[in-house]
């Protein structure tokens, strides 16, 4: 592809540069090849800046760096932009060429994974074919990849997209983490509409403040979305009024759902076990349904996605036929097995404050025993939220049990003693794998476990190395271990 097709790049550098057949796209010195247009990006840690002389030895046929950045001795063209992260995305965007002609984001501090797997589901119910990106990896008719990254980096994005065209996928839901959006990774993505679920304390060591981390997710808002698009927002929130106001004033359409929503309204949940009862009003009609799922909170996902599927051409009785037919996402309030006495055991994401508030307040309707958790907090992250989870444990469950989450480069006991700093009375075990196994081997009828804070991860990072570890391989296997020494005493 030649320079001039490409989208982010400035008029004057075309003229000047256009024709030079550009290969492929990288902000990573080391993946540069020749012909490569290289996108020189500051970083938390490092200055892309820094590396454009390497990138320019390994072949790169066009730097693109920031105004404020001056380089020298670099033996390729510099273009230089105001914003090099976004230009990337563009210029990713256009080289890819093509994107599923239904997309929609999901943002929001929790329920972005559960809401873009609900959507891709109700879609697919509908009879589209349809992907979902985020956290726990990419889902199409023809995948299913385990992910790294909630929201991918735009080259890779992009690419993924392509390939999603090609494999005949024409609705696709992502999820925009704060992250994502503040680092312009979806500033290429064509978007037909977008949500938002809540706002709770996340990526305090990102974001200086909450203010700051709202106003990141509202750039999905307020710079993303084409004017007049629809803005599926959750209405019961804290934070859903100055959302609602920031997507309005945008020109977004805003379509509020839940109890306090006008486009879906809830109007009644009767919690069972392992599913809801949920009557709903669309457009003066009502719907009567059963959610297959537990918890409150996938009440609120299920809706913010019936409300992106009828916003994006799903019929509203279609949608609610997809509701019902809903499977977790995985690793979300995700029953593993329950003991022989019936005492059910869950793999839960919550590694955030709310996110743990909110499970084990779930939980407790249908517990007429104790509430049981496990969890701990991962190394390297805002260290605020350790002692604000070891608080919430203590206040919302019977039994806490404080264990390691990916410790990263950090001690482990180090992180455990500023969760236990607040978790009076809790147990501490470092090793996952044992604290698993003696919380499964103290359930007794009527209790509920709780294993939090991995979900779908497949490793323990301790320093660098990941280590294999499943939260739910490790809670079948002490179910099953503990039915075995039951039977044969
Ligand atoms: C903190 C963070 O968001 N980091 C992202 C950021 O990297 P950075 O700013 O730290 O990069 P850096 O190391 O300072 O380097 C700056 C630049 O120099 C380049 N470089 C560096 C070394 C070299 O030899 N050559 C070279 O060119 C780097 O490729 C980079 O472009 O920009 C990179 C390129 O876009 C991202 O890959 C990287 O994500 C890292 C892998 C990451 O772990 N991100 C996590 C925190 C994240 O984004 N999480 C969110 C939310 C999670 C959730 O709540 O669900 C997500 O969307 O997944
Ligand atoms: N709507 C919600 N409100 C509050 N908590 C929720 C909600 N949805 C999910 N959770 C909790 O948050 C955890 C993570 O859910 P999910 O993966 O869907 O969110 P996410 O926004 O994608 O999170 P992440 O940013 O970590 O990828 C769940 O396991 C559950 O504990
Ligand atoms: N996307 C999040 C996931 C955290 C999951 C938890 N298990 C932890 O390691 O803290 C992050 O990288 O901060
Ligand atoms: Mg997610």
């Amino acid at each position: 592809m030649k320079l001039k097709e490409l989208n982010g790049i400035p008029a004057l550098a075309i003229s000047e540069f256009g024709e030079t057949t550009i290969n492929g796209l990288t902000s990573d010195s080391r993946q540069v090849k020749p012909g490569f247009l290289f996108a020189a990006l500051k970083g938390s840690k490092a200055d892309g800046s820094v590396y454009a002389a390497d990138a320019a030895k390994r072949g790169a046929a066009i730097i693109v760096a920031a105004s404020a950045s001056k380089l020298s001795n670099v033996s390729a063209p510099i273009i230089y932009v105001d914003d090099p992260r976004r230009a990337l995305a563009l210029a990713a965007a256009s080289f890819y060429r093509v994107q599923p002609d239904v997309m929609v984001a999901i943002t929001g501090t929790s329920g972005k994974t559960s809401v873009a797997s609900f959507t891709r589901q109700i879609w697919a119910n509908a009879g589209f074919a349809s992907a979902s990106i985020g956290t726990t990896g990419v889902v199409s008719p023809a995948r299913n990849d385990y992910g790294s990254l909630t929201t991918p980096d735009p080259v890779e994005l992009h690419k993924l997209l392509s390939e999603l065209v090609e494999e005949g996928v024409t609705h696709a839901a992502m999820e925009a983490s704060s992250h994502g959006l503040d680092q312009r990774r979806l500033d290429g993505v064509k978007l037909a509409a977008g949500a938002f679920t809540n706002l709770g304390r996340d990526h305090m060591d990102y974001h200086a403040t909450v203010e700051e981390y709202h106003a990141a997710k509202l750039r999905l808002f307020r710079e993303l979305l084409p004017k007049g698009a629809p803005a599926v927002i959750f209405a019961d929130d804290p934070f859903s009024k100055p959302t609602i106001a920031a997507a309005a004033e945008a020109g977004c359409k805003v379509l509020t759902v839940g109890r306090k929503g006008e486009f879906i309204t809830l109007k009644r949940v009767e919690h069972e076990r392992f599913r809801q009862h949920v009557e709903v009003q669309i457009a003066g009609e009502i719907f009567e349904i059963t959610l297959p799922l537990a918890g409150d909170f996938q009440v609120a996902n299920g809706l913010v996605a019936a409300g992106l599927a009828i916003a994006t051409g799903v019929p509203a009785a279609a949608a609610m036929r997809g509701l019902e037919r809903l499977k977790g996402a995985p690793g979300r309030l995700d029953l593993v097995g329950a003991t022989e006495e019936g005492a059910p055991a869950y793999v839960d994401y919550a590694h955030k404050p709310d996110a743990l508030e909110n499970v084990l307040t779930s939980v407790r309707p249908f517990t007429t025993g104790r509430v049981i958790v496990v969890f701990g907090c991962g190394g390297d992250r805002d260290k605020g939220k350790r002692p604000m989870m070891g608080e919430i444990a203590t206040r919302l469950a019977d039994v806490v049990i404080v264990t390691d989450d990916n410790p990263r480069s950090e001690v482990p006991a180090t992180i455990r003693a500023e969760i236990l700093a607040a978790a009076p009375g809790a147990q501490e075990i470092g090793d996952r794998h044992e604290a698993i196994r003696v919380a499964v081997a103290m359930m007794k009828s009527g209790d509920t476990l709780i294993v939090a804070g991995k979900g779908h991860e497949e490793g323990q990072t301790v320093g660098t190395v990941v280590l294999p570890f499943s939260d739910h391989t490790e809670v079948a296997q002490a179910l099953k271990d503990r039915l075995a020494r039951e039977r044969n005493p």
